[in-house]
């Protein structure tokens, strides 16, 4: 897909929301390595995307993990908190539950893991992305049969 190369021109206007999901499955969390732009190849994120005009959080969610994981998603929560990213950009999370399909890396994306909170530092997460994982982190429930709490 295109990449935008500009945020808002002034300081009044609004940042572009990206709006991503804390994917949770049997106790593990999604992690997507980016496979573009250069400047973040490589590096692991929250699936998500730019929330389009006319579309609430939630909508977008279902859009983008739909086109770059070919996954039908519910969304949860919203996370509490928004996390700046490159200039004019903020990152918003909202969790989602896995409905149908299993994830793959369809568009913007090469690698996928799925993370038990054990691994989560297992990969190179997008500094920016680093609060977020971590508050997504806290909310990661226990995997099954494990007999974790907390
Ligand atoms: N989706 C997502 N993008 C992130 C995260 N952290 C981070 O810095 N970004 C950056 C990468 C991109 O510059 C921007 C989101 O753009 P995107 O390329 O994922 O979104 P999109 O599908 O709507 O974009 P486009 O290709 O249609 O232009 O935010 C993250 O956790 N998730």
């Amino acid at each position: 897909m295109t990449e935008r190369t500009t945020g808002p021109t002034t300081p009044h206007d609004p940042a572009v929301v990206v709006v991503a999901g804390a994917l949770y499955d049997r106790g593990r969390l999604l992690a997507a390595r980016r496979s573009a732009p250069v400047e973040l190849a490589g590096r692991w994120e929250l699936p998500g995307g730019k929330l389009e005009p006319g579309e609430s959080p939630e909508e977008a969610l279902v859009r983008e993990l739909r086109e770059e994981l070919g996954v039908e998603v519910e969304p949860g929560e919203r996370i509490p908190g928004e996390w700046p990213l490159k200039p004019g950009y903020v990152l918003r999370v909202w969790t989602a539950r896995l409905l149908s399909g299993e994830p793959r890396p369809l568009e913007d994306h090469d690698a996928l893991r799925w993370l038990t909170r054990s691994e989560l530092d297992s990969v190179d997460w997008l500094d920016q992305d680093r609060p977020a994982v971590a508050e997504a982190a806290r909310r990661l429930p226990a995997a099954p049969g494990t007999g974790a709490h907390g």
